[in-house]
């Protein structure tokens, strides 16, 4: 089988010391990979290898994707350029026809009410308007895999959800970092920790599912944990989550002190 995108025992050094090490993984056509694990950890420099905005010290990422849309954790300050100038000229890097891409552009602008900006410098746009300007860049083109490095960050409420939805609706392939449970319940499918740029629990499709009841003692208990639906009544929480992701989910929830009332392996 061929992958979207595959990295092969990829290792990061930078400045002698090892960042990534012996990282493999793997993206198909229907993969939402979240990348998980502390500040510090790896995400991000796994995500420009991915990208190829940085080469790994070795190991290899190879792939059929040919147009990647890739949003970093910070969007670059100080560019000079205007919003629209810059969307223009950043899809042209990536090929596809002009009308497309103008079409794309109207849309994804109104969608996240970026009009007004179209004709400001970046310079002095609010770090949200940064935001979603470097969400568009990476949507214009209708890429083969999008790469998303902490998206949410910076957009207010309204335009997270919108987010969320498109990012739902698309059938592209994602990988993405991000510490909002938002983002996590609503898009991960497959996980993968890494801990000190190691990978420490691999999490993919599973077979099963199963459904986990639970009492705890605060919502922050809950943060995090790679469930796909989540109902709260009271201090009872009951979450489906993926067969093979199940222990890890238990080991999480024990070690926070809640209650395991029931677990039910759903058909
Ligand atoms: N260009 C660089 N020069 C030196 N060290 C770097 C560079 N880029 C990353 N690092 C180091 O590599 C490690 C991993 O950084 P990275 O940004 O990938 O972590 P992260 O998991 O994305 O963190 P966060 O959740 O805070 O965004 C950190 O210790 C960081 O200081």
């Amino acid at each position: 089988m061929s992958f979207i995108l595959e990295a092969v025992q990829v290792n990061k050094e930078i400045d002698g010391r090892q960042i990534l090490q012996n990282i493999s993984l793997e993206c198909s056509n229907d993969t939402r990979l979240l990348i998980r694990g502390k500040n510090g950890s790896g995400k991000s420099t796994l995500l420009k290898i991915l990208a190829g905005i940085t080469e790994p010290t070795s190991g290899k990422v190879e792939g059929s994707a040919r147009k990647i849309g890739y949003v970093p954790e910070h969007f670059p300050e100080n560019l000079r350029f205007k919003v629209k100038e810059y969307l223009l000229l950043t899809s042209s890097f990536q090929g596809g026809s002009k009308a497309s891409i103008e079409k794309e552009l109207i849309k994804l602008t109104q969608m996240f009410s970026l009009e007004p900006f179209l004709h400001t410098s970046l310079k002095v746009c609010s770090k949200g308007t940064r935001q979603k300007v470097g969400i568009i860049q990476a949507l214009i083109t209708k890429p083969d895999l999008l790469l998303l490095d902490e998206p949410l960050t910076g957009l207010d409420a309204e335009s997270q959800q919108i987010l969320i939805r498109l990012l739902r609706e698309e059938q592209i392939p994602i990988i993405f970092t991000s510490h909002e449970e938002a983002l996590v319940t609503n898009l991960a499918k497959e996980v993968l920790q890494i801990e000190n740029g190691q990978i420490m629990i691999q999490i993919g499709k599973a077979a099963s599912q199963k459904r986990i009841r639970v009492e705890y003692r605060m919502r922050e208990d809950l943060k995090g944990l790679p469930v796909s639906q989540m109902h709260l009544d009271g201090n009872i929480a009951v979450f489906t989550v993926e067969g093979d992701v199940s222990d890890h989910v238990l080991r999480e929830l024990l070690r926070k002190n809640c209650s395991i009332l029931e677990v039910k392996e759903l058909k």
